[in-house]
């Protein structure tokens, strides 16, 4: 662990690291990464239809996570068909849930997807998350809103470099439960599915969680949506639910506090006007309340006329709720990610941060080579208390170089001169 100081950036080259602990704050304007949300797409098609949310049951945000083709997307949409059968969802078919062209066009996912669904026990919003190694940052956001995720490894496969670094980065983000599910079973035979479950506990175990007690359920997401072989199929489905039913607890939201919303995307509805979207982060938000739109060097005060949550309105959002928040007289353009919507007064943007950073090593996805004051990086989810952020350049890095580290940089061509690189300190990657 060391100890950087971060502003605000100008460019974002990417970079996988994750901000730990904070030690001081002075933030503002940094930008909060995140990939666009069909949630506001849903919100823009539907905000006319309005359906009343009623909160019968506590609400928990999964997800699935997962090397690519694993069959995280395939999963998501055999969850909604088990449980439409049983009136609990509304069925989503593979295409709605990856339903950008360029996601159509490769058979990948892109962009996270959120879906709505009920168990008897609970009420969830799942982010289903792209596997590929390109897109993990939509992968760290969309695992930054989880309570708990769901780990799809494919029997076919077994443990890939996606499996690891996801897992990584979701231990690193603070889930700490996670329910394995062992996906295609149906392409495998029973000799390999039990050698990937004593693979996938080892590294479940090697990654702080508790391996060897964990939930892993066998099945086939293919089967279930297709209707076929219901052992491996709707009822491994179903077991799946139980096991993130029982294994993953409802948090306890912070509902006490001052709302906070970080805003994740911004949309704008011809005649009733700008919707925030993003996840609840605490407190409670309703119909009517003002508020204050904080980030990028701006303070806009508005009023909140309207909540919505997975296309049906809402009296009241609570921490924790994925929503979409009308807001009055202010346009789309006033509002970017990395602002942040809250109570009047409480929050207060600034421009600095000293931090505890991991930095992920390559074998995790990381980099391999040394950071240097004044790099751009692209954070792509800081988890500061409650806030989270995006985007900033380190500053300052509080580690004393050697002789050695210096020629290293030079050789790395990281300085423009001499004089340059003897005032620059650095990190290596650590694991
Ligand atoms: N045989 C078999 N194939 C499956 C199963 N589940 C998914 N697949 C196939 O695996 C491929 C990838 O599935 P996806 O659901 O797109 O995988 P993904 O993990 O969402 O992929 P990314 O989001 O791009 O990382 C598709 O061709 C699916 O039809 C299964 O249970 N059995
Ligand atoms: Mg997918």
């Amino acid at each position: 662990m060391t100890t950087i100081s971060f502003a605000k950036s100008l460019v974002n080259p990417a970079l996988n690291i994750l901000l730990k602990q904070k030690h001081s704050s002075n933030l503002r304007g940094l930008p909060v990464i995140s990939s666009v949300t069909p949630l506001s797409i849903i919100l823009r098609r539907n905000y006319a239809e309005k359906q009343v949310f009623e909160r019968t049951k506590p609400h928990c945000n999964v997800g699935t996570i997962g090397h690519v083709d694993h069959g995280k997307t395939t999963l998501t949409a055999a969850i909604t068909k088990v449980l439409a059968d049983r009136n609990l969802a509304q069925k989503k078919g593979y295409s709605d849930i990856d339903n950008a062209p360029e996601e159509r066009a490769r058979g990948i996912t892109i962009n996270v997807a959120h879906v709505e669904y009920q168990t008897d026990q609970r009420h969830y919003g799942h982010t289903d998350c792209p596997g590929h190694a390109d897109y993990i940052k939509n992968m760290i956001t969309g695992t930054a809103q989880m309570d708990g995720a769901i780990l799809v490894v494919a029997a076919t496969d077994g443990v890939m470099p996606q499996t690891r670094e996801h897992l990584v980065l979701a231990k690193q983000i603070g889930i700490q439960h996670v329910v394995v599910f062992i996906n295609k079973v149906d392409a495998a035979d029973q000799e390999m599915v039990e050698l990937v479950e004593m693979e996938i506990r080892e590294l479940m175990t090697e990654m702080g969680y508790d391996g060897e007690n964990l939930p892993v359920v066998k099945g086939s997401a293919l089967c279930a949506l297709d209707g076929k072989n219901p052992d491996i199929g709707a009822d491994a489905i179903s077991k799946l639910l139980e096991e993130v039913d029982r294994f993953i607890p409802t948090p306890i939201r912070d509902l006490d506090k001052p709302f906070l919303l970080p805003v994740e995307a911004v949309h704008s509805i011809p005649g009733r006007g700008t919707v925030v979207t993003g996840r609840l982060q605490r407190g409670v938000l309703k119909k009517g309340t003002e508020c204050e739109i904080v980030g990028h060097g701006k303070v806009m005060k508005t009023t909140v006329t309207g909540v919505e949550m997975f296309h049906k309105t809402l009296d009241e959002a609570q921490a924790g709720d994925q929503l979409g928040a009308l807001v009055r007289s202010i346009k789309r353009e006033q509002i970017r990610r990395g602002m942040v919507m809250s109570k009047p007064g409480t929050v207060k943007a600034h421009d600095n941060i000293e931090a505890a950073v991991y930095v992920l090593s390559k074998e995790e996805g990381g980099r391999s080579k040394p950071f240097t004051s004044f790099i751009q990086l692209q954070i792509f989810t800081l988890r500061l208390g409650d806030i989270t952020l995006g985007t900033g350049v380190i500053t300052k890095i509080n580690k004393e170089l050697s002789e050695d580290e210096r020629l290293k940089i030079l050789e790395g061509k990281k300085a423009r001169n001499k004089a340059e690189a003897r005032n620059m300190t650095y990190v290596p990657a650590v694991a």
